[in-house]
């Protein structure tokens, strides 16, 4: 069976209820889903799946990348990790009223690159609360991942 892990880092539910999303899709498809917020969980359980997928808000502090405090860890254990063999999907949300609109799912996504997996689907942002709209595109990245396993 096609394995799945959904990483999160949420503050206020937004990102939370778009991996739930994302997680009802590849359920519904029959994959093993795995859902967990980044900082209860380790870079490795992504060596035990096909599908590796990262779902974060942007948050500019002045913290690197404007990744979310509580998810640079797992940040920076992707660099000592290889997931050659893999596809990878990055999603997030963020806010326009900022300069650097959704800039964590593009370190995500480049973090992600030099581990030797594979972008199985264009990075999909979101902004704030996913609207309906929103959530006809997270179906639709969904089903480019799973495309992508299954062809
Ligand atoms: C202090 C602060 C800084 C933020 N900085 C950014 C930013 O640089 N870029 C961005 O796109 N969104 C930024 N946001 C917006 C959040 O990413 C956005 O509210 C997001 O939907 C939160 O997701 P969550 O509900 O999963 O926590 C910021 C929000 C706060 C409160």
């Amino acid at each position: 069976m096609t394995k799945v892990k959904i990483v999160y880092a949420s503050m206020t539910g937004n990102d939370e209820d778009m991996a739930d999303i994302l997680a009802e899709d590849f359920e519904d498809t029959g994959f093993e889903v795995d859902i967990s917020e980044i900082s209860q969980t380790e870079v490795e359980d992504f060596a035990a799946v096909d599908l590796c997928l990262v779902v974060s808000y942007t948050y500019s502090d002045g913290l690197e990348g404007n990744i979310p405090d509580e998810g640079l860890d797992f940040y920076h254990d992707l660099e000592d990790i290889d997931l050659t063999g893999k596809i990878f999907g990055v999603c997030g949300s963020g806010d326009t009223f900022y300069p650097d609109f959704c800039v964590a799912v593009d370190h995500f996504a480049q973090q992600l690159a030099q581990t030797g997996a594979v972008q199985g689907a264009p990075s999909l942002k979101v902004e704030l609360a996913p609207s309906q709209d929103d959530i006809q595109k997270l179906d639709a990245f969904a089903q480019q991942l799973i495309d992508r396993i299954q062809g």
